[in-house]
């Protein structure tokens, strides 16, 4: 089975204002999983996509930057998507709000119509990272009816929760009966 998995990472918004860089962890995740390694931190400018075999399937993953600048652009990499895996920086609560604004307008996409959406809460290697009940909360995902929608607890830098990520992805990509 070949399956189609979007990343969607977010924010940087105030990066070039205050030349703080506020960072989420998508394409760690992907490099993470694709090669078992942490990578460098580079910001992506266009996107980046690798394909792995994780228990008899393919699974093609596209990363997109999540770059103010960047963000209209994710939805050409929306077409054929299965699942969406949106990275949520779990540790950063002063960006919790403008990310819920943008995983509500990724949830209106009408290509996007009815995909399975997983919230991946990462940075759980951090001290006061939100949980996964947190995140869920925050996020409205128990009045999510349209879809499946769930939140995962990972960590790019201490390879948390990743393995169920692919697990979870396969699973919701296999044909209903
Ligand atoms: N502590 C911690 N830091 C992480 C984790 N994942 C990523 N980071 C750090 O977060 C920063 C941004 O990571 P990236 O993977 O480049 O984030 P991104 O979402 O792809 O960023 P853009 O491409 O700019 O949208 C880097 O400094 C990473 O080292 C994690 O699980 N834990
Ligand atoms: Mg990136």
């Amino acid at each position: 089975m070949e399956s189609n998995v979007a990343i969607n990472s977010i924010l940087h918004v105030l990066t070039y204002v205050f030349r703080t860089r506020i960072v989420v962890g998508g394409t760690s995740i992907l490099y993470r999983i694709k090669l078992h390694e942490v990578i460098a931190p580079v910001p992506t400018h266009e996107f980046n996509v690798e394909s792995k075999h994780h228990h008899h399937s393919k699974l093609t993953m596209w990363d997109v930057g999540g770059g103010k600048k960047l963000r209209h652009l994710w939805n050409y990499y929306y077409p054929g998507i299965q699942v969406v895996f949106y990275v949520v920086d779990a540790h950063n609560k002063n960006r919790l709000e403008e990310a819920k604004e943008e995983f509500d307008r990724v949830l209106q996409d009408t290509v996007l119509k009815g995909v399975p959406v997983l919230i991946l809460a990462n940075k759980q290697d951090l001290n006061g990272a939100l949980s996964k009940d947190e995140i869920s909360s925050y996020f409205g995902v128990q009045d999510i009816t349209d879809r499946y929608c769930d939140v995962i607890e990972t960590s790019a830098r201490i390879n948390l929760g990743l393995t169920e990520c692919l697990d979870r992805a396969i699973e919701l990509c296999k044909p209903k009966s």
